[in-house]
């Protein structure tokens, strides 16, 4: 039995940075609150509710869509899009996480 051969940089997987809806919760939390420039965040809250809700329905259908004929990896991508409209909408309407959470 050979000694463990330490892992080369090239044996390291480098793994995507993961972001939680819980942290992406606070980061758009955020920016609702500084209105920093450039933000699509901030642009997508001045355009208001019929405009994300739009939005919002679109990503829903892309979600579907990609689900019945994209496979499992792009129905992520799309949900992923999904979840970010839902919070921005919960944002322009004065939603709290918990007042979600008190109907799930
Ligand atoms: N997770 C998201 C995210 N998901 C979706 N989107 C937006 O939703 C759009 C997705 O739309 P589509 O892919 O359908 O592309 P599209 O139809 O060509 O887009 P549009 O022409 O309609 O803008 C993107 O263009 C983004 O505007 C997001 N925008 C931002 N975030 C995250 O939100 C955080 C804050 O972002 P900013 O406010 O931009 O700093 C960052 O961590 C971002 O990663």
């Amino acid at each position: 039995m050979g000694a463990a051969v330490p892992a080369s940089g090239h044996d390291r997987l480098e793994l995507p940075t993961v972001k939680t809806f819980d942290e992406l919760w606070a980061e758009l939390s955020e920016k609702a609150r500084t209105r920093p420039e450039g933000s699509g965040t901030v642009q997508q809250l001045e355009a208001g509710v019929h405009a994300i809700g739009k939005k919002l329905v679109e990503e829903a259908a892309e979600s579907w869509m990609a689900a019945e004929h994209e496979g499992a990896e792009r129905a992520a991508e799309e949900i992923s899009q999904l979840l970010y409209h839902a919070q921005v909408l919960m944002l322009a309407t004065g939603i709290e996480l918990d007042d979600v959470y008190a109907h799930l």
